[in-house]
């Protein structure tokens, strides 16, 4: 089965095209593929693209837990990349439908460069979404936590902290995204606001733990801190694996640009779908 793999600033995504596989791919199939000793390793499965009614393309998005995401940012700006790449677009400009949402997607500098137009950032995980920013109080293991729900189609849940380390996401993070009250579960993001146009961010995606960075996790961030009127429109998220802008207009539409890179074009063994683990 052929793929390919990029990395967007240390996220890493194999994209695989339907027409490789004579089904649909299974939840096992994407573990194994996604597990990084017993598969290629990756952050996620990008499967597309698929037909659409409504956009140019449709692309179904994928947890290494096997669990399927409504969107992601870093994983449409490589698929956008794969599209260039490919030949598939032939203008940089196109449109992609998402289980959550139909987002615009602009290549530049040869698909090494994406423009994503994310939609609204909402404040809220539910479907009522005229509501306002609001502060939730969170107990976890030793600590409580006040944090701020946000969706771009996917749920996270910002937590803004004087002190950001790595630790806290591993630690908390787990916890966090299992925790009841949230119903699908949550990406979680620990936010630390370094001025009007930077905030620093660490984050714990669900389906998938610590990540480097994170498209929606950034601009979720962006969303709240311009929410809670810590920042204006124009915001550079850093990460560990490093920057991504974000736009917001006062409407909260956002658009997110950063960088992608092309990691390889493989072909994966059949046998390593197969159920290995549980024949030895
Ligand atoms: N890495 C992604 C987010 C992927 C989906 C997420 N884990 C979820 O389940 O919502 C990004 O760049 O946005």
């Amino acid at each position: 089965m052929k793929f390919t793999k990029y990395h967007a600033l240390g996220n890493d995504y194999i994209v695989i095209a339907p027409n490789e596989l004579d089904h649909d791919m299974t939840s096992a199939e994407i573990k194994t593929i996604c597990d990084r000793h017993y598969g290629v390793g990756s952050d996620g499965v990008l499967y597309g693209p698929l037909p659409s009614a409504s956009c140019d393309f449709k692309l179904r998005i994928f947890n290494p837990d096997g669990s399927e995401a409504e969107k992601s940012g870093n994983g449409l700006r490589i698929f956008s990349r794969y599209l260039w790449d490919t030949k598939l677009v032939t203008h940089d400009t196109f449109s992609i439908e998402t289980k959550g949402g139909e987002v615009k997607a602009t290549v530049h500098a040869e698909g090494k460069r994406v423009t994503v137009d994310m939609g609204k950032v909402r404040y809220t995980h539910g479907s009522d979404h005229s509501l306002a920013i609001r502060k939730e109080t969170i107990q976890i293991a030793d600590q409580t936590f006040v944090g701020y729900r946000a969706s771009v189609g996917n749920p996270h849940f910002v937590i803004p902290v004087q002190q950001l380390s790595a630790d806290l996401a591993h630690q908390y993070g787990p916890l966090i995204e299992q925790d009841a009250r949230f119903e699908n579960r949550t990406n979680v993001q620990f936010l630390k606001v370094l001025d009007r146009h930077t905030i620093q961010i660490e984050i714990w995606e669900r389906g998938a733990g610590y990540t480097l960075a994170s498209g929606s996790s950034s601009t979720a961030a962006a969303g709240v801190a311009c929410g809670l009127g810590l920042c204006d429109e124009i915001i550079s998220v850093n990460m560990p694996g490093g920057e991504i802008k974000i736009s917001l207009d006062q409407d909260l539409f956002a658009t997110m640009q950063g960088a992608v890179c092309k990691i390889a074009n493989g072909e994966l063994a059949m046998e390593a779908l197969e159920d290995y683990r549980n024949t030895f």
